[in-house]
């Protein structure tokens, strides 16, 4: 039946691909801290922000902890360039593309350990940004291998967990502390939301 495709399931990762994590711990760092030495977005390196300010100076880590435990962290975000729009738009597929492409989408996204403000103002910042329709959509998980998908696009560079074989393809986004991650082909990145994730999303329906 035209247009009946089967509709591709796509994750997209919270912090790092739709709200700006690393830029505001960076700005609460110093504003709670300023005569602390700080770790500059353009020498973030790996995933953790807690080990590498642990590795600058073995307090560090807890300081730069305080800030993304702080109430009003997750909520006061700001979006990621572009992330919004093509989430609005990624919802709104099928799209005018070459073929019949439908889509089911989740919002797929860790909440720290210590867990108290994090998960409900995940939860605000997904209905202020992209409102109450996205809220049904969230999916939080410690382990994103076990949730089944075509899809996930997610700034961490290495994603593991109890199933060794997810069934996602991870797409790399880009952020400030993989830019330098170098991926193993067929490994594939996603440079920003001007990048193009249309053709990724085609790539996937034609496999
Ligand atoms: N560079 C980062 C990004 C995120 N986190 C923390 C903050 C979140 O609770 C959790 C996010 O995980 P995601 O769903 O984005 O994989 O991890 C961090 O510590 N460092
Ligand atoms: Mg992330």
């Amino acid at each position: 039946m035209a247009g009946a495709a089967v509709p591709l399931r796509v994750l997209v990762d919270m912090d790092g691909v739709l709200a700006d994590f690393e830029g505001a711990v960076l700005r609460g760092f110093v504003a709670r801290f300023p005569e602390e030495p700080r770790v500059e977005l353009a020498e973030r390196r790996g995933f953790s922000v807690r080990e590498q300010y642990c590795s600058l100076r073995e307090d560090l880590g807890d300081k730069v902890a305080s800030v993304y435990e702080s109430p009003g962290f997750f909520l006061e975000l700001d979006p990621i360039p572009g992330a919004l729009e093509a989430m609005q738009e990624m919802v709104r597929i099928p799209l005018p593309l070459t073929y019949a492409l439908s889509l089911d989408f989740f919002i797929c996204t860790s909440p720290l350990k210590k867990y108290e403000h994090c998960i409900v103002e995940k939860y605000k910042w997904v209905e202020k940004h992209l409102g109450p329709k996205f809220v049904e959509r969230i999916i939080l998980t410690r382990d994103k291998t076990v949730v089944s998908a075509d899809l996930l696009f997610d700034d961490k560079d290495t994603i593991r967990g109890a199933e060794r074989n997810p069934s996602w393809e991870h797409i790399l986004f880009t952020c400030c502390h993989n830019s330098r991650f170098q991926l193993q082909p067929p490994r594939r990145r996603l440079l920003s939301w001007a990048d193009d994730w249309k053709g990724i999303l085609e790539s996937k329906r034609r496999q």
